[in-house]
Parts: C-alpha cells; sequence; structure tokens
C-alpha cells in the first residue's frame, strides 16, 4: 500500500505575463497515486497553471512545494529562469503541442526523456514501459519523428515525458488537434500508465474524456479554480462509481 503524500501544494499562486495577470490567487493540493483532471475552456488558464509551476511564465508570486520543497517565487524572475531546478525537483511538463525534433528517430526522443543519471541508466526497461504504454510505437523506434502521423507523434511527445523520473506529471490537452478516436487512445494510454507514488494532472477542454475516469477533476474558470470540480460541476469521477 503506497502512503498518501503531498506531491504538489500550491498557495495563493497568481502569474501572468507583464502587465496580464492571467491566474488569480490559486489554492490546491495533488497527492500521490492521484490521477486528477483540469477541466475549463480555451484560453481560462490551464495552461498557464502549469507554466507558473515550472517557472516559465513572465511573472508569479505564491507558494508551489513540490515534494515539500519551495519552487514558487515571489518576484518577476522571468521565464525558465529556475526551471531546471523544479525539474530537479520532480517535475515533467509535457506541454501542448508535441514540441518534437521532425529529424530525430522515435528512439532519440524517448532517450532524450530520460535525462536524470537514473533514469538514463534504466532507459532500457524505461522505453520498454512506454511502448506497452504505446504499442504502435515498437514498429517505429527508429523512423523520424517528421514521418509519424499526428497520433504517433503525440505518443512520441506523451512518451518522452513519461520517461522522466519525475513525481508529478503535467500533461497538457493530450487530445488537442487529434481525430476523436485517436484521441481518446492517446486518453487511454494515459490512464493506463501505473503512477506509483506519482501523480498527474492532465489539462483537457473536454471533459467527457476524463469524466468516470480519474481521481478528481478540478475546474477552472477565468484563472481561478473551481473547487473540487466534481461536486461543484456534478462530474462522475472514478471514485464516485
Ligand atoms: N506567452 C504568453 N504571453 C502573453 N499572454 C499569454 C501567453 N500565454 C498565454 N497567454 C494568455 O493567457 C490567457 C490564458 O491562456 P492559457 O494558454 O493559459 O489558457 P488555456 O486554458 O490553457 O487555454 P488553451 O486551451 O488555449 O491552452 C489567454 O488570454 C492567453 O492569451
Amino acid at each position: 500500500m503506497i502512503e498518501k503524500r503531498e506531491v504538489l501544494n500550491v498557495k495563493g499562486l497568481s502569474a501572468g505575463y507583464g502587465p496580464m495577470r492571467v491566474i488569480h490567487d490559486l489554492d490546491f493540493i495533488i497527492y500521490s497515486g492521484e490521477r486528477v483532471g483540469l477541466v475549463g475552456l480555451n484560453g481560462h488558464g490551464k495552461s498557464t497553471l502549469f507554466y507558473a509551476i515550472a517557472g516559465l511564465t513572465g511573472w508569479q508570486r505564491g507558494s508551489i512545494r513540490l515534494n515539500g520543497a519551495e519552487v514558487g517565487r515571489t518576484r518577476s524572475q522571468g521565464p525558465g529562469r529556475y526551471t531546471h531546478l523544479v525539474v530537479r525537483q520532480g517535475l515533467a511538463l509535457i506541454p501542448q503541442g508535441d514540441e518534437i525534433f521532425h529529424g530525430l528517430s522515435v528512439e532519440d526522443h524517448l532517450d532524450s526523456g530520460a535525462f536524470t543519471p537514473r533514469a538514463w541508466k534504466e532507459r532500457g526497461e524505461r522505453k520498454k514501459r512506454i511502448l506497452e504504454i504505446f504499442p504502435p510505437l515498437k514498429k517505429l523506434m527508429r523512423v523520424p519523428v517528421g514521418r509519424l502521423s499526428g497520433g504517433e507523434r503525440r505518443m512520441v511527445s506523451i512518451g518522452r515525458g513519461l520517461m522522466a523520473e519525475a513525481s508529478l506529471f503535467l500533461v497538457d490537452e493530450p487530445s488537442l488537434g487529434l481525430a476523436p478516436k485517436i484521441g481518446k487512445g492517446v486518453m487511454d494510454a494515459l490512464m493506463s500508465v501505473d503512477l506509483g507514488a506519482s501523480a498527474m494532472v492532465i489539462a483537457e477542454q473536454n471533459v467527457a474524456l476524463l469524466e468516470g475516469r480519474v481521481d478528481r477533476i478540478i475546474g477552472m474558470h477565468v484563472g481561478k479554480l473551481k473547487g473540487e470540480a466534481s461536486a461543484t460541476f456534478g462530474f462522475q469521477t472514478k471514485r464516485e462509481l
């Protein structure tokens, strides 16, 4: 039995770009072993919340504790200045859009996700696990990703993120731009990931892809969290089934 502990504890987090404040005074906790949905319409701040946790917004203030260590900043730090420290503390951000290198092979991408010494040492084992999650990649390991379909590229970009030795995976709109059937397949794969003591937050506009499948759903509306949305919006989550 894995002990439930706080992976992420966010208090009073606001963040934005230049004069614009996008997220407002957010408080929430993510526990180990949890798969949480973050649901909100386009432009309401889901990606900005993920970027703030990674230290990638223009500015931010408030507390972000990742595995007990403070990684939030209280001043205008400039995007990316401390991101390596947050990553070292256990964050893997799988951004919206694929952010892949067309000339590199599938295997090169997966290897590049295993960037800590431990993950690198275990990369063979880790790749095997990714291929269990995304079987279509098995035959494509040596193929440059520029030749893959949109769905396959998404598998590569998510697979690369999952190769990391992380305790918190933030996955931004994994189904975006994919045909509905392919998007559902990618979501099925994310649901099949064995989280162990880590946690995963999946941002998604389409609540139907998450309902009944994640442990909790948090709603986001104009930069504010709508509490535990399973109660607020009447979403059905796995716990209630
Ligand atoms: N780099 C940036 N510079 C300036 N404004 C930004 C930047 N990124 C996002 N914004 C603005 O912040 C607001 C929230 O965008 P964000 O991408 O966080 O929303 P979202 O809920 O993730 O929606 P989406 O589905 O489009 O990703 C929008 O008004 C957007 O224009």
